[in-house]
């Protein structure tokens, strides 16, 4: 069996001295599968991202990267795990050229030195804005000059320019209008499929999560409520918490059918 690449053993966390907000999560992410974290509102899974991402510590179990624990061993994890935000209006310095902003994990990285580190930052910058089907010359802008979605293929440049084997995206295209998500997701589909990526989201909408998850894990109050294959738990959901989320999709009515009045 393939050794995971992610494992999350009993994790367990709270806030300063407030109630618990996870409790006993436990899940794997295989490399090159993808997984996604759904569940009501308040369930955990911002939070659980943090964990992931090395910003939090448990309080009780841990994270495992390749087998080692993510304490100790955080420049690992920034080189293999790159996040992608929700918001592309905050999540991009205004005072920074979008050259600048794409190349910061190189630099704090320190994954290209000597010489010949400016040719070389300027290539991998130039690849990873290809990658993401923007123009060579928008490294010479700002991200005021982007619309969201433009701003969105920035951040995800920003996320590949250093390889990484997995991206955790939160939300990365809910605050885009649906045509830009539509082009977004085919986006993150490619760059999961051309680079071998894992890819690990939050999502409210489990049209995006059956788009590209093969896994799902629903969290409710903070615990694993079901886990399994996107397809069989949204298909065929057996905890009420999915039942609730399916059930309270949203579906684009059929050719021919009335659409859903406004509340
Ligand atoms: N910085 C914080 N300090 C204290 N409590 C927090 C903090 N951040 C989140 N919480 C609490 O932790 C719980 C889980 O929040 P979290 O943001 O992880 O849930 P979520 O599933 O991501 O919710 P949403 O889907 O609304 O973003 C909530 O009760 C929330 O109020």
């Amino acid at each position: 069996m393939t050794a995971p690449l992610i494992e999350v053993r009993e994790l367990g966390f709270a806030y300063r001295s407030g109630p618990p907000v996870l409790s006993g999560v436990g899940f794997e992410v295989v490399q090159g599968r993808s997984l996604a974290l759904v569940g009501e509102s308040g369930a955990g899974k911002t939070t659980l991202v943090r964990l992931l991402l090395g910003l939090l510590r448990p309080g009780s179990g841990e994270v495992l990267l390749d087998g080692r624990p993510l304490c100790g061993n955080e420049r690992a994890l920034r080189r293999a795990v790159q996040p992608v935000f929700q918001d592309p209006y905050s999540s991009l310095d205004p005072r920074q050229r979008v050259d600048r902003i794409v190349a910061e994990p190189l630099r704090s990285l320190g994954l290209v030195s000597g010489p010949g580190r400016r040719a070389e930052t300027d290539r991998r910058v130039a690849e990873a804005l290809h990658a993401v089907g923007l123009p060579p010359q928008a490294a010479r802008r700002y991200p005021h000059e982007f619309s969201g979605g433009q701003r969105q293929r920035i951040a995800l440049a920003r996320a590949v320019v250093c390889h990484p084997r997995v991206l955790l995206a939160d939300e990365p295209v809910s605050a885009l209008d649906l045509v830009t998500r539509v082009r977004l997701v085919d986006l993150l589909a490619e760059l999961r499929d051309t680079r071998d990526l894992t890819v690990v989201l939050v999502s409210h909408d489990l049209t995006v999560v059956a788009e590209l998850c093969e896994e799902v894990v629903v969290l409710e109050g903070g615990r694993v409520a079901e886990r399994g294959g996107t397809a069989e738990v949204l298909g065929s959901p057996r905890h009420p918490c999915t039942r609730r989320l399916v059930a309270s999709a949203p579906r684009l009515p059929e050719p021919g059918q009335e659409p859903a009045q406004p509340l």
